[in-house]
């Protein structure tokens, strides 16, 4: 029955029929497989698999995954043009209403009215005083990379995994340990955690810990912000976001925060850019690294903006146009974020695009409650928008580099794209600009490796459940003084 139903529910549109949904939080821990069927199922590196198999099959841009088992329908969408109609039509296809699990209601999860509200407090944090804030934290915390690393004594500097690095120099700026608990925490079932399982046990105090930190925290600065006591951090700003999100708490009225919104909320602000950050560094490195041509041009930039070899300032940010191509195109071939998730709020239908020419193909009818993933990796990869989709080419953003660009998905689009998105490239090309002003980055090859071996170990293999790029090795090699 729940396989009739399932098919049903997607108007019989073609895909998968397995075990347990796309969606349904035990398949995270399985394998993809391709050839899911019966026992296995997508799994969440599914559309990474997908596209280095050549694509999904069919003629048209969408399919669906229904389970005989256990877990929800869905269908995968990758055309741009449907996912453009799907988030411009959020009152249809709002965020997934299972997302809040992790930390709580938060302005990332929250759905529909309420999702206004969350928004208005936390926007004005936002401000170029905090752009401003995050490029000198940033240039800080690469001088302290630098420091602790004694690269100033170095020529030349192998880093075998360059994650390591990057994730280690985002968690010093956004100042919290990594959370590697997360994906743990978000596939186990509530009453999982009275079972006596040691990892689940782990998992359970580490958050219990982190919020009780958060309670006391608020706390504190509840006291701080009502004796008007005006702290060093304060004065530099420091304390914006989370200011603004207490206050909401404190101020009561409409748009009032309760506790645990402020607690969500606090740290989706941190973990949000935790694991996407570094991701981006990670990839424009390596990409940088294998396209020198590319890289010699962001340091011809850098070397024009900054003659003197002076440390840059928030006001250059704008003179980066090269470095923050680069960026774009790296999430393009590799998004951080490769999908998106939507839930059908009502029944309704959906125009299927055809896989060649775009054009219409036919209406799917989608029933509610319907899960929707937007596949970012297709859509960046289609080549009827990226013409040699699979060459790192910053150029084709010659015309149109603001990553709102209509056929760039990395950030989102429309109402709920990332609030964080200036904060991030703020971040980022700072400290390409720092890195990329005394260092050139290169492959670091193993015995007897090619330059395209090595590329397609470090850039096209082992990516998992996580959408993580395996570990790549990288060289920084000194550039003589300016
Ligand atoms: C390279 C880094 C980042 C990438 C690739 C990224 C990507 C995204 C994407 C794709 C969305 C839209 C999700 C959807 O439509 O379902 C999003 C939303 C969001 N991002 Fe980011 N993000 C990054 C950094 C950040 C940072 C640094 C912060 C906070 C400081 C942040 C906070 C948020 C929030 C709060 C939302 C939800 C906005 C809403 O629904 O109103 N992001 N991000």
């Amino acid at each position: 029955y729940k396989l009739w139903s399932g098919l049903k529910a997607v108007d019989y549109t073609p895909g998968i029929r397995c075990a347990t949904g796309a969606r349904f939080s035990l398949s995270a821990l399985f394998r993809t497989r391709l050839d899911s069927t019966l026992f296995n199922n997508p799994g969440s590196g599914y559309v990474w698999e997908a596209q280095r198999a050549g694509g999904f099959k069919g003629d048209i841009d969408i399919i669906s995954v229904v389970p005989w088992l256990q877990g929800d329908v869905s269908v995968i969408v990758s055309s741009l043009e449907m996912i453009q109609y799907i988030l411009r039509h959020s009152d249809t296809f709002d965020k997934e209403q299972a997302g809040s699990k992790l930390l709580g209601v938060n302005v990332l999860t929250v759905q529909k009215e309420p999702w206004k509200r969350h928004r208005r407090v936390v926007n004005p944090a936002f401000s170029k005083k905090l752009h401003d804030l995050v490029w000198k934290q940033s240039m800080q915390t690469f001088r302290d990379m630098v420091d602790v690393e004694g690269w100033d004594k170095e020529q030349s500097v192998t880093i075998p995994v360059l994650e390591s690095l990057t994730t280690k120099r985002h968690a010093h700026l956004i100042s919290i340990p990594p959370v590697q608990d997360a994906p743990v925490r978000l596939i186990t079932p509530r009453w999982a955690y009275v079972l006596p399982i040691q990892a689940i046990k782990r998992v359970d105090m580490a958050f219990n810990t982190v919020f009780s930190f958060m309670r006391a925290q608020i706390a504190l600065r509840r006291e701080k912000i009502a004796s008007e006591e005006v702290t060093s951090d304060d004065a530099q700003g420091k304390n914006t976001i989370f200011d603004n999100i207490v206050k909401a708490n404190i101020d009561g009225g409409k748009f009032a925060f309760d506790e645990d919104e402020v607690i969500a909320n606090t740290l989706i602000m941190l973990l949000a850019g935790h694991e996407t950050t570094p991701r981006t560094v990670n990839a424009t490195l390596a990409l940088l690294a294998l396209y020198e041509e590319e890289q010699e041009k962001v340091y011809e930039e850098i070397r024009r903006t900054l003659p003197d070899g002076r440390d840059p300032d928030y006001e250059d940010f704008e003179s980066f146009n090269q470095i923050r191509k680069c960026v774009q195109e790296a999430m393009r071939l590799y998004p951080p974020a490769p999908m998106l998730f939507r839930e059908v709020m009502h029944d309704t239908h959906l125009n299927a695009t055809d896989k060649v020419t775009g054009g219409i193909s036919h209406s799917v009818t989608l029933k509610k409650g319907t899960r929707v993933i937007l596949n970012l990796v297709d859509i960046h990869r289609d080549p009827r928008h990226f013409p040699e989709p699979e060459a790192f080419k910053p150029s084709r953003w010659d015309d149109d580099f603001t990553t709102s660009s209509d056929t760039f998905g990395g950030f989102g689009h429309g109402l709920r794209a990332c609030i964080g998105r200036k904060f991030a490239l703020t971040e980022l090309t700072c400290f390409m600009v720092m890195l990329l002003r005394d260092w050139r980055v290169e492959v670091d090859l193993a015995e007897g490796e090619t330059r395209k071996q090595w590329q397609k170990r470090v850039m096209t293999d082992k990516i998992t459940v996580l959408h993580h790029l395996p570990p790549i090795s990288v060289r920084f090699t000194r550039r003589k003084l300016m």
